[in-house]
């Protein structure tokens, strides 16, 4: 589970004299995510979620993810938005950890997904887009194509333990991304992790998104190509070209997909399958005997790269070019 961080009685108690959220009901820890410590606070003044950043998140990407947060909610994107104490700061520190309130928001997130999942998230996906379009701050993309090799490179010696060969074969397809990957495409304000376990319904309506802790500035469709990979596949590995072309359609719906982007789509979305294929690997590989998180498969995202790279033509997803 993911609390790393305990916070005592007396801890929580100075933090919470800096801000005006009255009287705490209850504070339990959440089970869910994998990076940070995240807690539930029920105060007289409702529901909040208490964070503590832990050690893979840099402070300095804090004012670009908590910046963005309050940028997107202003302009009615449906995401968290930090509380500010009195000082007027929202990132304090808590029990040794940089730590944040932000605003609960009502939902479950989907465990089976349907196509009606996907049209909403499209559209969820490009107002995004557009309203990060005028935010001011400006954060690289961390785990994009640059910071794969490296990657490889830390698995390269043990990558043979999850599937032999593996290494030889993703050899040759970062090469191929390495050498095709675009760059003259529109960019902006991505989410980056914009997975089922980060965006809630009510009744198949989106209600919220969160967990902006890999948002950068990067290709607008890359974020789509990561969407298409984490929603449009099936459990036993099938791709499911409806849920494809509802995501694809409400998206362009929303913002206008050009030829280049789509005719880009299938090396994004190879891109971003190595990307998460790596970062799962990685974790797999290097997560300490006994860890309480339970490292997420790799293989499932070779198993969508194998898919792409047999993909000919961006129609395979559901969108025709125009
Ligand atoms: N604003 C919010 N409103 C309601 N619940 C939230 C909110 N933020 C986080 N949660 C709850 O906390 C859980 C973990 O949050 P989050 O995904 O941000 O954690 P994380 O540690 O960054 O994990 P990961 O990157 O692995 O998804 C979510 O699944 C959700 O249950
Ligand atoms: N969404 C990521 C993990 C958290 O960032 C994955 O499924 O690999």
């Amino acid at each position: 589970m993911a609390v790393y961080t305990e916070v005592s009685d007396e801890e929580l108690q100075g933090f919470l004299a800096e801000y005006d959220l009255g009287e705490v009901l209850a504070f339990k820890g959440i089970a869910e995510g994998v990076e940070n410590s995240n807690f539930l606070l029920t105060t007289e003044q409702g529901n909040f979620i208490l964070t503590l950043y832990e050690k893979r998140v840099d402070p300095e990407d804090l004012p670009y993810f908590l910046g963005l947060m309050e940028h997107l909610a202003e302009r009615g994107i449906a995401c968290p938005l930090p509380v500010h104490a009195h000082d007027g700061r929202a990132l304090r520190e808590l029990a040794g950890r940089p730590a944040v309130i932000i605003s609960f928001l009502e939902g479950l997130w989907p465990r089976r997904i349907h196509p009606e999942h996907c049209r909403e998230l499209g559209a969820a996906l490009a107002r995004l887009h557009k309203a990060g379009s005028d935010f001011a701050l400006q954060r690289r993309n961390a785990l994009s194509v640059e910071a794969w090799r490296p990657l490889f490179q830390a698995c390269a010696d043990r990558a043979g333990e999850v599937k032999p060969g593996l290494m030889e074969e993703l050899d040759t397809e970062l090469a191929f991304l390495e050498t095709n990957w675009p760059s003259d495409l529109p960019a902006g304000v991505i989410h980056a992790d914009l997975f089922p376990d980060n965006v809630f319904f009510r009744h198949e309506k989106l209600t919220g998104l969160i967990d902006f802790y890999f948002a950068c500035n990067d290709l607008l469709a890359y974020d789509l190509a990561i969407c298409l990979n984490a929603w449009c596949f099936e459990p036993d590995g099938a791709f499911n070209a409806t849920k494809a072309r509802c995501l694809l359609r409400s998206y362009a719906g929303e913002r206008a997909v050009s030829r280049a982007e789509l005719e880009a789509l299938p090396v994004l979305a190879r891109g971003a399958a190595m990307r998460f294929l790596l970062t799962r690997l990685y974790d797999w590989l290097h997560h300490p005997p006994g860890a309480f998180v339970k490292p997420k498969d790799p293989l499932e995202y070779y198993k969508k790269l194998r898919f792409h790279a047999e993909v000919r033509s961006p129609g395979a997803y559901g969108l025709e070019l125009a």
